[in-house]
């Protein structure tokens, strides 16, 4: 069975509050990116995991997609597999692609031994294997809150919204920025705001990481800047960074910028 784990994006995310088992509340909303990795998951007389693509840092046995078919064969008694994984979506991003490829494997498994599992029980394995990975279960636009686990379902109309996404090539881990920033009451309602057109987003939506990175990473507000200039009616930081992303009105291809090399950059339509 061959899947295709695609990345997430944060229009807006405020940190709201600070929870009593360490992790924050907040509130953003995610849509799904259509930039993907390649997920392979094969009956095998024994349990492995090869890997192709982007390296990944950290052993192999903890790689998140091994984990998701531990979780279930705890409670299934699975026959063993081989997952290949080939990496494209860049880590340490704020793009989710790890938890992607953790929720499409939960998925996966669960349709090569007829598990029938519902997305609500999906959700909930997905939930122990990282915030951001019950979002990919169903995949679909999304209020969230809580630690960004619980989903309100919103209508977003963004089709035929052009995207670049631009990677600096730097790794920022979801922890530290989490560290760098003081949770407080969000200053609009993302879901009245996201409704208003594209144009007033500027002046509205807002992510909290970027304030609390930018004055780390300047190359975050650098690229931020470059995508106004480059014509994008909403730029921002995604999820925890380091990934920027522009959103160009009207079908309209986004221009040729001049990138360093060892950027990675993504343009599509939403
Ligand atoms: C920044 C986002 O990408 C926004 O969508 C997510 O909140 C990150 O989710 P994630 O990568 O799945 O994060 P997890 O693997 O669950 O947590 C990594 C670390 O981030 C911090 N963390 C994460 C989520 C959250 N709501 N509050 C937190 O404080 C915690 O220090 C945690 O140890
Ligand atoms: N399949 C996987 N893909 C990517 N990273 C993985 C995977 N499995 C485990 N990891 C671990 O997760 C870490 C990346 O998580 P991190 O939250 O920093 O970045 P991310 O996947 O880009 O997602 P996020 O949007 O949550 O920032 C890697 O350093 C790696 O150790």
């Amino acid at each position: 069975m061959l899947v295709f784990p695609n990345a997430k994006l944060n229009l807006g995310l405020y940190i709201t509050s600070q929870r009593p088992d360490g992790f924050r509340n907040l509130e953003s909303v995610f849509v799904p990116l259509p930039w993907t990795d390649a997920l392979e998951v094969l009956p095998a007389p024994e349990t492995t995991l090869t890997l192709t693509g982007i390296p990944i840092p950290g052993e192999p046995a903890t790689n998140l997609c091994l984990r998701a078919y531990e979780l279930l064969r705890a409670d299934f008694n699975l026959a063993p597999v081989h997952l290949h994984l080939h990496k494209v979506v860049p880590i340490g991003a704020g793009l989710g692609g790890g938890s992607a490829d953790a929720a499409f494997a939960l998925r996966a498994l669960s349709d090569l031994f007829q598990l029938g599992l519902p997305p609500e029980a999906l959700e909930s394995y997905a939930r122990r294997l990282g915030s951001d990975c019950a979002f990919f279960v169903r995949n679909k636009p999304v209020f969230a809150y809580e630690k960004g686990d619980v989903f309100e379902e919103i209508s977003l109309n963004l089709s035929g919204t052009a995207c670049k996404v631009i990677y600096p090539g730097l790794h920022i881990s979801t922890a530290e920025a989490y560290a760098r920033v003081q949770a407080r009451t969000p200053r609009h309602d993302l879901r009245a705001t996201l409704a208003q057109p594209l144009e007033t987003w500027r002046a509205t939506v807002s992510n909290d990481f970027e304030e609390a990175l930018t004055p780390h990473y300047p190359v975050l507000g650098e690229l931020k800047s470059a995508l106004y200039a480059a014509g994008a009616a909403y730029a921002s930081l995604s999820g925890s960074g380091s990934a920027v992303y522009g959103l160009f009105p009207g079908l309209q291809v986004p221009p040729t910028m001049q990138l360093p090399a060892g950027y990675q950059v993504w343009d599509g339509q939403l």
